[in-house]
């Protein structure tokens, strides 16, 4: 036990323990640039980068760690590098990280959600933008647990470099034992050391995943928590003391937090503008005046072989709500997507507020960048089935942050217009609660008072409604009503709610396999369906 305990604070021990961690520390790091550079060329749209990042990882994951510090020690001396052997160590054990820090990389930004970066896209964010503000913080968040098992590993494998004579704790050990004969007490002290060290790492892991954790109460209120705790005999302190003395039970507070929730009932209406008189006929009149804010002309779009939309033609002009309507697999979905550019298509035209979204004045394609930067102008907003907030933010940062970062406005005015809309769709009181803690039905309101807190002037909705529980469908609908059909939005709203339809539409636009087979005043085509498809479509929506 004494040796051990000598050989535990032997500075040449010690001292091989700060070789290890330097070459660890270093190797980690230049991994992690490495990492990030190659899981950019992995995930970028230029192929040639792609496949060069794929053949250095086939080739540096391939080979054995110890071939690579003996290649990086002697070898690049011959072609004029020659690096210590400290040097050569932390080369080799970054170049061999690289490949495995960029596979966890790539792993967790493709794990975010594809509909939050539609999202993004939506709302006019550019491709950096959605990186630095949607995917980077997920996916850092996420990709803690794997880079903890890297640092470990890294750890481990620079015993390694012994093989290239660097004094670290590995060599050290194995030198002093082949010295002493004393093998048990030596490697059983340099096992214990290292044991430390990756203890360390694991408890800087629990520390940042904490730290990071979305869940964690703000730090005040972990302190009034704390406080809390340490004074005796208040009511948080004792719970079951209050239930005593009250005679009601956690299980019935729980049940009343539950029941207001879920009741969440929407403020009165205040709409800005009076709610437009629903004489169609005068309405009609008065739309036909108005600017044409979405034109397609001939679109057609296709999936590989299949032909998804087949020469659509649609206008919609400002102010007007037009329902798309049509059995699943009709091109609904697709069409919204055609609107807003978030897909390409074959042949056709699209103009959003005169322009056409994604090309310049000479009809060539924009940069990704240019073309969000289009969509803010032009002022289109969207909102998707699985309402697609960006999970990591709170309610309120979801309306308010894209308006600081595509729309440029102040942290104070861009808070107060989310506080605003918030308000109006009765979820002032979940404004911190993060989409994860909401109901469908609240998450859909949020989506929706994001989308429109930019003012666009022309409002796409994708099925807003199907991904709900049927008792969730009224408050979004309701909420769609005040937040869009009463501000005078152009809306394009594809839906399979035929009563909202027929008390929100302007005119229904029927499609199926990929054309418009009718169209018409929303009253008309709903009472007096002209087509054959039409018609069974409707008689199987309302046995429904
Ligand atoms: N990314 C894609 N890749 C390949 N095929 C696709 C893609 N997106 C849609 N499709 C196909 O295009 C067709 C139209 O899909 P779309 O989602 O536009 O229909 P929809 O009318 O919106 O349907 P639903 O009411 O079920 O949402 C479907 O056959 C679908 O399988």
């Amino acid at each position: 036990m004494d040796l051990f305990l000598h050989y535990l604070g032997m500075p040449y021990l010690l001292d091989g323990v700060g070789y290890t961690l330097l070459i660890t520390v270093l190797g980690l790091l230049g991994g992690l640039v490495m990492g990030v550079v190659l899981a950019a060329m992995q995930l970028s749209r230029f192929r040639t980068l792609a496949i060069v990042a794929r053949a250095y990882a086939i080739v540096f994951r391939g080979t054995p760690l110890i071939l690579q510090m003996v290649f990086c020690y002697n070898a690049l001396p011959l072609i004029g590098i020659k690096l210590s052997a400290i040097s050569a160590a932390s080369l080799a054990l970054a170049l061999n990280e690289a490949p495995f820090i960029a596979e966890i990389l790539r792993a967790n930004v493709l794990g975010v959600e594809r509909g939050q970066v539609s999202a993004g896209q939506a709302l006019g964010m550019t491709p950096a933008a959605i990186m630095r503000r949607v995917i980077a913080p997920q996916a850092i968040r996420s990709m803690v647990p794997a880079l903890g098992n890297e640092a470990v590993s890294a750890l481990k494998n620079s015993s390694l470099a012994s093989v290239v004579a660097v004094q670290e704790l590995t060599l050290r050990s194995t030198q002093l034992a082949s010295a002493t004969f004393d093998f048990f007490s030596i490697f059983f002290a340099s096992g214990l050391m290292y044991l430390v060290l990756t203890g360390a790492i694991a408890v800087i892991q629990i520390v940042v995943e904490m730290l990071l954790d979305l869940d964690r109460p703000p730090p005040r209120e972990q302190l009034r928590r704390f406080l809390r705790a340490l004074v005796p005999g208040r009511p948080d302190a004792a719970p079951e003391l209050a239930v005593a003395a009250t005679g009601v039970t956690q299980l019935d507070v729980a049940r009343e937090i539950v029941a207001e929730i879920a009741a969440d009932p929407l403020p009165p209406a205040v709409p800005k503008h009076a709610a437009p008189a629903r004489d169609p006929v005068a309405r009609a009149a008065r739309l036909a005046a108005n600017n044409i804010a979405v034109e397609v002309r001939g679109l057609r779009k296709s999936y590989g072989a299949q032909t998804v939309l087949d020469g659509i033609d649609l206008t919609v002009r400002a102010g007007e709500v037009v329902a798309l309507l049509g059995p699943s697999g009709s091109g609904k979905s697709t069409l919204l997507r055609c609107i807003n550019r978030l897909e390409g298509w074959e042949d056709g035209t699209i103009r959003v507020g005169g322009q056409s979204l994604g090309v310049d004045e000479n009809g060539r394609p924009l940069s990704p960048r240019l073309t969000a930067q289009m969509r803010a102008s032009v002022g289109v907003g969207m909102v998707f089935q699985q309402f697609n907030l960006f999970g990591h933010l709170t309610a309120r940062e979801n309306i308010a942050g894209p308006l600081r970062w595509v729309q440029g406005l102040s942290r104070f005015d861009a808070d107060r217009r989310a506080r605003d809309l918030l308000e109006r769709i009765g979820l002032a009181h979940r404004a911190d609660a993060l989409p994860r803690h909401l109901s469908g039905g609240q998450q859909q309101r949020v989506a929706i008072a994001r989308a429109v807190a930019p003012a666009p002037t022309v409002l796409l909705l994708d099925e807003p409604t199907s991904a709900l529980d049927p008792e969730l469908v009224g408050e979004v609908l309701e909420v769609i009503r005040r937040l869009a059909v009463e501000e005078g939005l152009a809306m394009i709203i594809s839906t399979h709610q035929l009563r909202f339809a027929g008390d929100v539409a302007d005119r229904i636009v029927f499609l199926s396999g990929g054309v418009v087979v009718e169209e018409g005043p929303a009253a008309r085509v709903l009472s007096a369906p002209q087509h054959p498809l039409t018609m069974r479509f409707l008689s199987s929506m309302t046995a429904e």
